[in-house]
């Protein structure tokens, strides 16, 4: 059977999208989730993403890495809440669950403004942070960022101790100025560099806020696929609320296979 799919993209993170209300994709089928994410032999993305109805709230987003693996995905919520606007579930406000929680959401211009859930904890280490903001993401700063090689390194810290086989995402930073850092990101799921990633940047937002190398509460992170902000509130006990992922969300095109 003929499978109608949409190709989004969050400041360059990829994802298949289908309307999957009518449950015409086999959610359980993991090897067609990695032959559609295929770069060589599928469409090509660094996930899947599944919308299907919700019994109270407007959907559920059902997120599978390329490799079919499932944890949440900032920029690819922020594409399901896109495509849900496009397909006329919502207008311009919305409330979803995803495999992390419920979220809530804005989109205006194109631009998608997601709640974030909270993090109740910074681990500060002499050479990185670790923090888990819907992904668990290890944050360490990187001066040569723009010739470091992001997929050999990222993949020795993502397998080696104390993350082994379960992983982490791991993010590489370089300060701008007080309120904007550069991020490249090795996306756990993908095994490989990715343009983007939204759950990483607001992990390092908040890294850079608990590390006292920005006083702002407003955060401006520029990455290889475009620029992101990052809002929050950040409470006395080095716990954080109120956090929001703000960028575009954009369709590239429309097909089935
Ligand atoms: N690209 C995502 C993160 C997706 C999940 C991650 N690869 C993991 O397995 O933890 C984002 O935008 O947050």
């Amino acid at each position: 059977m003929q499978q109608t799919f949409y190709k989004y993209q969050g400041t360059g993170n990829d994802f298949v999208m289908i309307d999957n209300r009518q449950q015409t994709f086999n959610k359980n089928n993991t090897k067609r989730v990695t032959e559609l994410c295929d770069r060589r032999f599928g469409i090509g993305a660094d996930g899947l993403i599944l919308i299907e109805n919700h019994a109270d709230l407007d959907f559920e987003m059902i997120y599978f890495n390329a490799d079919a693996s499932k944890s949440f995905c900032g920029n690819g919520a922020r594409c399901a809440v896109a495509f849900a606007k496009q397909l006329g579930i919502i207008n311009n406000s919305t409330t979803f669950e995803a495999i992390d929680g419920v979220h809530n959401a804005t989109i205006s211009n194109g631009i998608v403004k997601l709640h974030m859930g909270d993090v109740d904890k910074v681990e500060k280490y002499k050479s990185h942070v670790f923090l888990n903001t819907g992904s668990p993401h290890h944050v360490q700063f990187e001066d040569n960022i723009d010739t470091f090689d992001i997929k050999s390194i990222g993949a020795k810290i993502r397998y080696g101790a104390p993350y082994n086989e379960a992983g982490s995402n791991v993010n590489f930073v370089k300060k701008i100025d007080n309120q904007t850092f550069r991020v490249r990101t090795y996306e756990r799921g993908v095994e490989d560099e990715t343009l983007s990633c939204g759950t990483g940047v607001t992990g390092v937002a908040i890294a850079m806020h608990a590390t006292k190398h920005t006083t702002s509460n407003l955060v401006n992170l520029n990455v290889e696929g475009g620029e992101l902000q990052v809002s929050f509130d950040a409470q006395d006990n080095n716990a954080y609320s109120n956090i929001w992922l703000i960028g575009p969300a954009k369709l590239v095109f429309k097909g089935s296979i």
